[in-house]
Formats: structure tokens, sequence, C-alpha cells
């Protein structure tokens, strides 16, 4: 193994996934040669300068262990108990592995609220530095005790690229059982061929077979790595999937590759390297802040914007701050300094009578009540009573949280028990419930659900379409409002210099600030 640094001090995210750290049938015993492996990494890492963080799966199976059980149960209770039974023990085994080495450890157990609160996310960045300051080596996991299952991280490649965006680090290395990603599962596909260096997550994702190379235990596949390369390339981290077996690598590929003092771009030969899939980090990465905005902080309602607007927040100038003559309608409640979803409302063109031939049309012009003429002069604001909107899901998705899911919307229902688990667990919440409504779109649905097609007006109350106009919903962003929802409301469509008028007083000319555009 490497004992002498080629290159200047980093800090790394190494995750384990339950796959590497027990066997994944009865009686579930733990890879002990590949747990000291590591352990001899991480220490000659920390002997070179650098700081390492361990996110560690793995507690549901030592506590499968411990109860001499075949299987883990569905519940989430069975899970959340046989956590914590295993986690102390995990923890304990690591410990006991390091010291031997002499190398202080700490536990840090997060949940995704613990992520979503501004002030519980900088305690954790606070805690992690001081550590990583200490030369500890913080091994960090899911508190499953305590995490509801609709907003779990759920699988622990999301919660170490959140760990590698909390500590800025310069790499995250994802082992498992695979040494990389594949353009097809490899186990089916004998013509599968490595993927070994990604510059876009989302190109890639569109060419490879993510079908999932999870184990029985483990909750990740490869789809979750795909995430995870997303959210920690963001935030200006290279990311590397590689087998755990191979953990010896890292030292060549960190040598080698994007560093501190290495940009991206003086990175050429990578594919030359140890087998493994190496997602470079974006040569620009989003701010701390605007990361934390955009992947962190939790969204209590939604503002719905006009063309016009959404045009204004994307230029630099406007500071990522929408005033309120470009608001068209709020999902709320929500409180001032709450985490808000843009959503902008566009009219697309419907070209023939098929639901399915619908085509958006640029160049119809936006309502020039916007951010570009904030006083409004000549234009109309559109704002449809959600009544008018077409589908029963759509019109529960897209409006108040009174609205009660329809029987012909059964998958909606758990929108309500997501969003009351957040609203009693959030503190911010507590007093202003989160809304139930678009939340569920990114926070159960993922990304792809964020595109809602609103059909407005198009439709007859019996359903048949009337109109050739009909209106798409797309999330762009996320802000911080400035005024609680029942103020958006009464100032939307407004110039900034009438709401003192109308609300008797004025905290800010903008209605939502910070915002960052996904
Ligand atoms: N937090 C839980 C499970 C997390 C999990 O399964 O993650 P992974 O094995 O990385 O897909 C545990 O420690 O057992």
């Amino acid at each position: 193994m490497s004992g002498k640094t080629k290159v200047p001090p980093m800090t790394i995210v190494i995750k384990l996934g339950t796959s590497s750290i027990v066997s994944p049938s009865y009686p579930f015993l733990p890879h002990l040669q590949l747990l000291s492996s590591i352990v001899e990494t991480v220490v000659t890492l920390r002997s070179q300068g650098h700081r390492v963080v361990l996110v560690s799966s793995g507690a549901i199976g030592v506590g499968l262990r411990r109860m001499n059980l075949r299987e883990r149960g569905k519940g989430l209770q069975q899970k959340q108990a046989l956590a914590a039974i295993g986690q102390g023990r995990l923890i304990a085994l690591w410990d006991n592995l390091f010291s031997q080495l002499d190398q202080p450890i700490a536990q840090i157990l997060l949940t995704r609220m613990d992520i979503s609160d501004r002030t519980r996310y900088l305690n954790a960045q606070n805690t992690f530095s001081e550590l990583l300051q200490m030369g500890v080596v913080p091994i960090v996991n899911e508190n499953d005790t305590v995490s509801v299952s609709e907003i779990k991280f759920g699988d622990n490649d999301t919660l170490s690229a959140i760990s590698s965006a909390i500590v800025h680090a310069d790499y995250l290395f994802l082992l498992t059982d695979v040494e990389c990603l594949y353009t097809d599962n490899p186990r089916n596909n004998p013509d599968a061929k490595p993927v070994r260096v990604v510059r876009d997550v989302e190109k890639v994702r569109q060419q490879v077979s993510t079908s999932t190379l999870g184990t029985s235990l483990g909750t990740g596949g490869m789809s979750t790595k795909l995430i995870a390369a997303e959210l920690a390339t963001a935030a200006g981290t290279t990311t590397v999937v590689m087998h755990s077996g191979k953990v010896a690598d890292i030292f060549s590929v960190i040598e080698k590759g994007p560093g501190p003092c290495r940009e991206v771009s003086e990175t050429p030969h990578l594919e030359e390297g140890p087998l493994c899939t190496r997602f470079l980090r974006r040569e620009t990465a989003m701010k701390d802040r605007k990361w934390w905005i955009a992947h962190g902080l939790h969204s209590a309602g939604t503002v719905v914007i006009d063309e016009g607007a959404y045009r204004a927040i994307t230029r630099r100038e406007s500071g990522g701050r929408l005033l309120p003559a470009g608001v068209v309608r709020v999902e709320g409640p929500f409180a001032s300094h709450q985490g808000v979803r843009i959503v902008v409302r566009r009219r697309i063109r419907n070209n023939g009578p098929s639901r399915g031939s619908i085509d958006v049309d640029d160049s119809i012009p936006s309502s020039p009540t916007t951010n570009d003429t904030p006083s409004g002069a000549g234009g109309q604001i559109h704002h449809p009573h959600p009544s008018t909107l077409a589908s029963p899901a759509l019109r529960y998705l897209t409006n108040n949280s009174n609205v009660a899911p329809q029987p012909e919307t059964p998958h909606i229902q758990p929108v309500l028990s997501l969003s009351s688990s957040i609203a009693s667990l959030d503190p911010l919440s507590r007093s202003v419930p989160a809304s139930p409504a678009i939340h569920a779109l990114t926070e159960k649905l993922g990304t792809a659900a964020s595109l809602i097609q609103a059909s407005i007006g198009g439709h007859q109350a019996d359903g048949s379409s009337s109109s050739s106009e009909e209106w798409e919903e797309v999330e762009v962003g996320k802000g911080l409002a400035q005024y609680n929802s029942v103020e958006i409301d009464r100032i939307k469509g407004i110039k900034s210099a009438h709401i003192e008028q109308v609300l008797g007083y004025s905290e800010s000319e903008h209605v939502v600030d910070s915002i960052t555009i996904l």
C-alpha cells in the first residue's frame, strides 16, 4: 500500500454498502478481512494528511446476526428495531478495528430532517469540521430509529453524497460489489462494457442500464449511485464507484484524478487507471448554501410563476430574487423563510384531439406582467381557479391542501401521510403545517415527477376537449420565501411598490429570495 503522498491533502468520503460489511445470507457474518483492509486504507490516507469520513451501512445486517434471525421482515418498525440493535455493535466493531491502529472514530447518525433544517445542517457541518480537524474519522449512518419511511434517505448512497457536500469533499468513493458502472447488467449480459469516466451524469443515465446490482440486504443499486453522483458532483466532489475488494486502488485514483490543485480538464488519461467509474466533479461547483437550497432544504410549499418571471429570475442581474408581479398562484401553507418550490406555468399548444400530441410552443409570448415589466402595464395575469384543472389527480396535486384525493386516484393517498409526517417532524412546520400537494411530487415520485402537466381550461366538465390551449407547470427551482403563503397570495401580480398598501407593511420587495435554478 502506498505510504507517501504525491497529492495535496484532500477530504475523502468512503461509503460501504451492507454487501461489503456482512455476508448477504444467514448467519450474516461480518466481512472481517474486507473491513480490516478498509481500516488500513483509511489510516494510511490519514497518515498522508487526508481527512476521511466513512459512511457505513450494515446496522440491520449486524442486528439480524445478533438476534439470530434469517430475515429482516418487511415492516419499517422491524427494520428500525434491528438497526437499533445492530448500530451499537457495528460502531463497536469499527472502533475495535480502528483502535488496533490507534485511530479514533466518532459516530454520526443523520436523518433527512436534520439536513433540511438549516440550523441542524450547519450544526452537523460544524461537528464534522471539528472532528476532522481533531484527526478523528467520523462514521456516518442514517438514524433509522427516527426516520419515517417516506422521508428516509432510504439508501446510504444518497446519505454519502449529502455527507460529501457537508464536508466539501474532494472525493466520494462508493464501494460496492461490482467494479464499476456497465453499459448493461454484467451478470446477465457478457457484452456489457465498463463505463470508466462520466462527465455528464444525466447523459449516462440515458445510455446505460441501471438494472439493480444491489443485494438482498442493501437498498441501493446502480440507480441510487447515479443519484448520489449527481448530487455529489454538483457540490464539486468527484465520485468514484469501485469494488470494495479493490479499496487500495483509492491511492492511484486520487493521485491521477482531479484534486484541489488540479482541474478536471488537466486529467485527460483517466480511462487508463484502475477499473472503476469516475464521475468527474462539475467544473463550477455549487456554493454550499445554493447546494443546500437545491438538495437539502425541505420545501413547505410552491410559488407558481409566469414565463416572464422565469426568464427574469434566470438572469444573473436578478440575484435569484422574485418580485410579486410574476406570481400567479401560491400553494401553501408555508411561513416566511421556509423553502418553496418555484414552478413555472406556461401555455402549450394542443395540436390535435389526442392528449398525446401536446407540443410546447416557446414562441407564445409570456404574460407581460412579469419581473421584466413589473408595472404590469397592459398585461393581464391569468389566475385560473384550481377547480378548472382537468383531472382529479392534477387538481389534487396542484391545488391547496384542503382538496381531498378523489377515489380514482388511489396512488395519491401516501402523499398525505408523507406530508403529515413532515409537518409533525419539522420544527419549522409545526406552526404552519406543510403542504401535502406539490411537495409529494419531488419527495415521493422523484425528479421525473416534477413535471406536472396541468391541463387547464382545455376540458369541459364531461372531460371532452374544447380548446387548443393548455397549460403545463414545471418545477424549475427552489428558494426561500420572504413572506408567508397567505401574504404572497395577497400580493401576487402587483408591483413591489404596492406591497405596503396591500399588507400594511413591507418586509422586502421580493417574495422569494436565494432562488436556485435546478
Ligand atoms: N441504514 C441501514 C440500511 C441502509 C442501506 O441498506 O444502505 P445500502 O446497503 O448502502 O444500500 C443500515 O445501516 O442497515
